[in-house]
């Protein structure tokens, strides 16, 4: 578990990370987003100690990072896969960091073949494509058999097969019990990867919620009628709560009620009913309304930080 309470970094005149309270929980993935800029790898370095909060704390297992007992045990990341020393050997970068830690030598064999580059692992690094530097930065986050996994846009660039590799060993990574923690700006991924989102947005909590909840909340999350009358369904949608949009002569738009409500509700009233269906939100839809609405926030509070 990862909890954050009261993080802030400040540089200067910029307030990276405001005040964020989160726990991060086991056994899921949590998929953590915001604009450019938005503090997440600021806040990511912090609960790996490589930076100073200016206040508040960030703890792995309830304790900070530099108060862990042999670290790479408790949580291994992967921020920058290419910072690698290039004339080294994925073995050998791997056998260096696993002696520092006193893990022994089989781990790293154990790890290779974790992670796929067996056959790669004694070839320099600064030859691998940055589908192999990946693989390479995630097992030597896994070295540890840590509890705790930070991924820092992890898919950015990979074809299609290293993003559904990374994608299935998060998954497996956090059904086996462990805290996945991974940002990214890849919302069709998140959507497939994610169980919880954190969203934030210039450094401020805006959303914490299971992927599910966004995606159910988003305006685009509707009941589609098709009805040669949808007239005589209008007014019964609308006496239990329903927003009922009419882009066309036969097509309603319900949000606020269920598939089966709308359906029963069209029974009731003997309306024809020739299309039910649910019109689904992307989460791309569900994140830009969700941070479009924090811009105008900051804006009407006389943010503008
Ligand atoms: N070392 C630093 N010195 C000064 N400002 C910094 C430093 N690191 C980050 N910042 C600033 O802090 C803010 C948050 O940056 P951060 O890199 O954490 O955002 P991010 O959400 O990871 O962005 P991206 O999605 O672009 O990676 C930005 O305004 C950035 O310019």
């Amino acid at each position: 578990m990862i909890t954050l309470r009261g993080l802030t970094k400040r540089y200067g005149d910029v307030l990276a990370v405001d005040s964020l309270d989160l726990e991060v929980r086991p056994g899921r993935v949590t998929g953590f987003l915001g604009p450019n800029g938005a503090g997440k790898s600021t806040t990511m370095r912090m609960v790996l100690g490589l930076d100073h909060p200016t206040s508040g704390r960030a703890l792995v297992g309830g304790r900070p990072y530099r108060e862990l007992d042999r670290p790479l045990h408790h949580v291994g990341a992967v921020l920058d896969a290419r910072a690698v020393h290039p004339g080294r050997s994925g073995r050998a970068h791997l056998l260096t960091l696993a002696r520092t830690h006193r893990i022994p030598d089989r781990r790293v064999d154990e790890v290779l073949e974790q992670v796929g580059l067996e056959g790669a692992a004694r070839r320099r690094a600064g030859t691998f494509s940055l589908g192999m530097s990946q693989r390479l930065g995630i097992a030597a986050a896994l070295l540890g058999d840590p509890g705790v996994l930070l991924f820092d846009e992890p898919v950015n660039g990979l074809d299609p097969d290293g993003v559904r590799w990374i994608r299935e060993l998060m998954r497996e990574l956090a059904g086996q019990g462990r805290t996945v923690f991974v940002s990214s700006h890849l919302m069709s991924e998140m959507q497939l990867t994610a169980d919880h989102l954190v969203v934030i947005g210039r450094g401020r909590l805006i959303t914490d919620a299971p992927l599910a909840e966004v995606l159910a909340h988003s305006a685009w999350t509707a009941v589609v009628v098709r009805s040669p009358h949808p007239e005589d369904l209008v007014a019964a949608l609308e006496a239990e709560g329903a927003g009922v949009e009419r882009p066309g002569p036969t097509e309603l738009v319900v949000t606020g009620l269920g598939m089966e409500r709308v359906g029963e509700l069209a029974h009731r009233a003997g309306v024809v009913v020739h299309e039910l269906r649910t019109r689904d939100a992307s989460l791309e839809q569900a994140y830009r309304e969700l941070t479009e609405n924090a811009v105008q926030y900051t804006a009407r509070n006389g943010g503008g930080r």
